[in-house]
């Protein structure tokens, strides 16, 4: 890592890396507080060792995982503007920066648990993949104006998040049935939604998220069962509407199976993708803070949120003409 990273910020990197820190938002969260740590405690001598150090903090940041695009997203909105010539004026545009995307952030996410919400209706059961804080904010929301809600939830090897998520449910009173995740289509004939998060969206309405819900959106299809995608604006992939793909992130193969075990399977090849990429046609409804969206109309909000394109705020800017 750069020498000028911030010890405390080389954490949050390891803790995004090691997943001690994860889901789309919750890394977002952690890269903008990050970027305004480093902003406060640099001692950069003027403004171009400054916009420098934040440009390599950003760097540092971004290399941690590549599929979800919050953490882009976020880390661009916090160096949005960096024009001020003092050191003085750039920390204070970090700061509030900073600042105003966490609370964005935090609203975003109640203001899309409100539009979920309203597609739950009384006594539905849904099934749940991974753990996801999106799709969480519309159950609570669904619960808090009253409604009985149940749910089904995939454990989702191999890291188990499908744990977190009956464990919250657990905590807003939603009476949880847990099963392995081979067992989805066996339960979906009890189930009246879908209901998954994401770590991107790209321009044509596919939705990359955790491995294993474009299988479990298949079977989902059909068996009727409406599949909804929640994903705040945030996880709206620009880079998509210009042809770049979505990177899949490769996780260690000791997440699926301990050493012991691989010599003694005769060592096959393990492979151990994160993330898989769920076409529009499996998806209802992409549900944002900006409202619901049919999938293939989500190219409309992202033009309206990002223009034609973005430049990332790692990189460095391209020289000056001379007059
Ligand atoms: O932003 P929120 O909705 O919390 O999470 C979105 C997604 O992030 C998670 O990825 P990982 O567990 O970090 O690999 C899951 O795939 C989840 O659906």
């Amino acid at each position: 890592m750069d020498d000028r990273v911030h010890s405390e910020v080389r954490r949050t990197a390891t803790e995004i890396d090691t997943m001690e820190i994860r889901g789309a938002a919750t890394i977002a969260d952690a890269a903008a507080r990050a970027l305004r740590t480093q902003a406060t405690e640099s001692d950069a001598a003027d403004a171009e060792a400054f916009r420098a150090e934040l440009r390599a903090t950003a760097r540092t940041l971004h290399e941690t995982r590549p599929t979800a695009v919050s953490l882009p997203n976020a880390l661009r909105y916090v160096l949005r503007d960096m024009s001020s010539t003092t050191v003085e004026g750039l920390r204070q545009n970090v700061v509030d920066s900073a600042d105003e995307f966490c609370a964005r952030l935090e609203r975003a996410q109640a203001d899309l648990g409100q539009v979920g919400a309203n597609r739950l209706r009384d006594g539905d059961t849904i099934m749940t993949h991974c753990h996801s804080t999106d799709a969480l904010a519309c159950v609570e929301a669904a619960v808090e104006q009253g409604k009985h809600i149940e749910a089904v939830v995939k454990e989702t090897r191999p890291r188990n998040q499908g744990h977190i998520t009956a464990k919250r449910l657990h905590e807003l009173g939603v009476p949880v049935t847990l099963i392995v995740d081979s067992a989805a289509r066996r339960y979906l004939n009890d189930v009246d939604h879908v209901l998954v998060g994401a770590d991107a969206v790209a321009a044509d309405g596919s939705v990359i998220n955790k491995i294993g819900t474009s299988g479990l959106a298949v079977n989902a299809r059909e068996r009727g069962s409406p599949i909804m995608v929640a994903a705040q604006t945030l996880k709206l992939h620009p880079g998509t509407m210009t042809g770049h793909t979505v990177d899949i992130e490769m996780r260690d193969t000791a997440e699926v199976v301990d050493d012991d075990t691989l010599a003694d399977l005769g060592t096959p090849t393990v492979k151990n993708p994160a993330f898989d990429v769920t076409p529009p046609r499996y998806v209802d409804a992409i549900v944002t803070e900006r409202g619901q969206f049919p999938p293939e109309s989500i190219v409309i909000l992202m033009r309206e949120l990002f223009g034609e394109g973005t430049s990332e705020p790692w990189a460095e800017p391209s020289p000056r003409a001379e007059p």
